[in-house]
């Protein structure tokens, strides 16, 4: 019998059928203008320092308090003050002495509170310190960290924190997601790559190709990793740690960062940790974000529209994400607001590559300031000045939900949640909706404590928190993700 190479198996077959890809993104600009332009920390960024941190598990390092304790080298040091950053957050603080004490970790931490620098500053300052360097004389790269991120825009904004962080360095990282040309990205590839930042689905497809090896692998990040494991992106998880060369995950350090870990997910985490692995947990797991005020709005199906609109006219320019369900219904309401006069872009699966990133730029850039999305754009996303979240459509899941709002209320900035509750639809959700109230005091005011009068434990609700999404759900979403 004729052995198929690993790569012509079928669970290494990526490649979608349909046209090819040939979308070629812009040109990163060069100039440190553009590579170091961020957003102010908010007036409650030092309120950071007053939420209560747990490490769980045996000997962890002391927490550092400022990034002087880091001790970067030089080159990272300049990069991280070019970046703004003046004091470590705490996910920083706790995150950044526990990956460079070589242990696996993790790490719970609200969302927009600087997760990403948590991961990548140790793993950069590591790889600096052992002098590696990018070399283009291969055909085959091995990188010596790889990040995973469900989505291809989560993605892309990790890589530019990366190659921000990594700027005049030797250190070089590459990105590779979906909906972009293959050809481009393996021509990046072979100039060389330290830090592979990547969708599963392209990443898989990268290694079937020969085109990445395994063999030098010290960093296995999982970003948003709740989402990575669940049903949806769990298989290609386990075909990435088996696959050919890669190191078993004693021969690793692998870390995972997320704002929500339902329970059964942190277990299941557990399989890819080694058995020493620290538990991070800055507040409470899984909570909203605390700068965020939350509302909820009464509404019936067929008044949501309307009240969008006087929403939407009281916020004026104010640059504000609203949250719908379905990829038909993004298009509908976009078009909707946009016959109305306001600059309104859409961001969802069925768009194209292209139109996708073009509609973060429009959004970016105010030239669109209110942008409709799926759950596409719930998680990770970090776009300065996003003063309103709206919730059209509330999530069939909590942690959803606390994904959502978290796009705005970032680093200290406050930030506003205005969610339409359908009783006849959004019902199964106000348990765990008050309990997420309750968790930041949010509780007494809110319209929502008058359906669920006997809080978070009483009442007669469904409650729906705390799992990983039904199998139905994750398949219908999965169009959605990479
Ligand atoms: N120590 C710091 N000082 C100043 N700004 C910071 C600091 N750490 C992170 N930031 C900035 O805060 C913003 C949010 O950080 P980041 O996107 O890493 O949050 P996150 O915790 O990963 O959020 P999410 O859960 O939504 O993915 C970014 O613009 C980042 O550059």
């Amino acid at each position: 019998m004729k052995l198929l190479p690993f790569w012509q198996h079928e669970q290494y077959l990526f490649l979608p059928a349909g046209p090819r890809v040939t979308y070629v993104p812009p040109t990163l600009p060069e100039d440190e203008d553009s590579i170091f332009a961020h957003y102010e920390t908010g007036i409650n960024f030092d309120k950071y320092d007053d939420i209560m941190v747990d490490v769980s598990g045996t000997n962890p390092p002391q927490a550092i308090m400022t990034f002087d304790e880091a001790r970067l080298c030089e080159s990272l040091r300049k990069t991280v003050s070019k970046s703004g950053y003046v004091k470590p957050t705490p996910v920083q603080k706790h995150g950044i002495p526990i990956i460079s004490a070589g242990r696996d970790l993790m790490a719970c931490a609200q969302t927009g509170s600087g997760k990403t620098a948590a991961f990548l500053l140790p793993i950069l300052q590591q790889l600096m310190a052992d002098g590696v360097a990018a070399s283009s004389f291969s055909e085959l790269q091995e990188p010596e960290a790889i990040i995973v991120a469900p989505t291809r825009e989560l993605i892309n904004q990790i890589y530019l924190e990366a190659r921000k962080f990594a700027y005049g360095t030797c250190v070089r990282p590459v990105v590779v997601y979906g909906g972009v040309s293959t050809g481009h990205q393996i021509r990046e590839i072979c100039r060389g790559c330290n830090v592979l930042c990547g969708t599963p689905g392209r990443l898989l497809d990268m290694i079937g190709r020969g085109k990445i090896g395994l063999t030098k692998l010290r960093y296995f990040v999982l970003d948003e990793a709740d989402r990575m494991l669940d049903m949806g992106f769990e298989p290609d998880m386990r075909r990435l740690v088996g696959s050919p060369g890669m190191p078993s995950k004693e021969n690793r350090q692998t870390l995972m960062f997320s704002a929500t870990y339902p329970d059964d997910i942190q277990r299941m985490a557990a399989d890819f940790l080694k058995t020493d692995y620290l538990f991070l947990a800055v507040g409470v797991v899984g909570a909203a974000c605390s700068d965020v005020e939350q509302t909820f709005v009464q509404v019936t199906k067929f008044s949501k529209r309307e009240q969008l609109l006087d929403l939407l006219k009281t916020t004026g320019t104010e640059r504000t994400m609203v949250f719908v369900e379905t990829k038909r219904q993004a298009d509908f309401i976009a078009t909707y607001l946009c016959q109305e006069k306001v600059p309104t872009t859409s961001i969802h699966g069925d768009r194209e590559q292209r139109e996708r990133e073009q509609a973060l730029a429009d959004f970016r850039s105010g030239k669109c300031p209110v942008m409709v999305a799926t759950s596409v754009a719930a998680r990770g996303l970090d776009i300065p000045d996003v003063q309103h979240v709206v919730n059209f459509d509330l999530p069939k899941e909590i942690d959803e939900y606390v994904h959502r709002i978290g796009r705005t209320g970032r680093c200290g900035n406050t930030g506003r949640a205005v969610s339409f509750y359908d009783p006849d639809n959004d019902a199964q959700l106000a348990r765990s909706l008050v309990t997420i109230l309750s968790k930041v005091r949010e509780l007494s005011s809110n319209y929502l404590s008058s359906l669920c009068p006997h809080g978070p434990q009483g009442g007669s609700f469904q409650e729906n928190g705390g799992q990983s999404q039904p199998a139905a759900q994750t398949a219908a979403d999965d169009e959605e993700w990479e």
